[in-house]
């Protein structure tokens, strides 16, 4: 069984003071059997790596750029993610495809970058409501899978985090079969390209509206290796019974 992961996106949230929530939950996490990663904007991500030094939680990117260096401003490159001290970064979140028209094509890019810099790659996917509704939540699914993920995926260097696009931050969550049919055709999907031992040891994540309340449910559906979680990761006591949630179904 795949250690369960839980990551936090702080999104745009967040100046130096927001630190002392990730100090506060480093001193609370008590649970070996999790793994725990936290994303804050890039500009904390080195205080955060440093804070974090020899705890059991991992600091994370939320983007990073394709190439490794240049003329691109604004720009952050795998390898400085990879410098300041973390061990991930998110990419192709529904966010960045949204704000900043990202495709698959560019989201694999990056990712084969995340990988070359040795992270680990967290690529998003998910449905809009609007397919889900035209019932095309598989098809989107799978072109996104196929899409985003780069032949340089492996099981220690790769997550997917399946996000229905309605479901991030409206408190709107999939029924439990609905999140358990789109983890179970990842699964497949993956197996089918990368065979099973990896397909196995790939974590998948949900994220959208995961909740104190709700994780525990959602933890328990089979394929579920974990969280993405947005709001309910900038306050360290929303956090922590998220993980430990996830511990109990460990
Ligand atoms: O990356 C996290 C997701 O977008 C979920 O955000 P949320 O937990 O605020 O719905």
């Amino acid at each position: 069984m795949v250690r369960k992961l839980a990551a936090g996106n702080w999104k745009m949230n967040g100046t130096r003071a927001a630190l002392a929530e990730l100090q506060t939950l480093a001193q609370a996490h008590d649970s070996p059997s999790v793994d725990i990663l936290i994303c804050p904007p890039a500009p904390l991500l080195f205080s955060a790596a440093e804070m974090v030094k020899g705890q059991a939680i991992d600091i994370g990117a939320q983007d990073c750029h394709p190439a490794a260096s240049g003329a691109h401003t604004g720009d952050i490159a795998a390898p400085m993610i990879a410098d300041c001290g973390a061990t991930a970064v998110i990419l192709g979140h529904s966010e960045r495809r949204e704000d900043h028209n990202e495709t698959d094509d560019l989201v694999r890019a990056k990712a084969t970058a995340a990988h070359a810099a040795g992270l680990t790659a967290i690529i998003c996917i998910g449905e809009t409501l609007a397919q889900r509704d035209a019932g095309q939540t598989l098809g989107v699914i799978a072109a996104q899978l196929e899409g985003s993920t780069p032949d340089s995926a492996k099981a220690d260097n790769t997550v997917i985090a399946y996000e229905p696009v309605w479901a991030i931050g409206t408190g709107k969550v999939p029924s439990l079969e609905q999140i358990g049919e789109v983890h179970d055709f990842m699964r497949q999907s993956l197996s089918k390209r990368f065979g099973t031992d990896t397909a196995k040891g790939v974590r998948l994540l949900y994220g959208g509206s995961v909740k104190p309340a709700n994780a525990a449910q959602i933890f328990a559906v089979d394929n579920v290796d974990g969280a993405l979680v947005g709001g309910a990761s900038l306050s360290e006591g929303d956090f922590t019974p998220i993980i430990k949630a996830l511990s109990d179904n460990s």
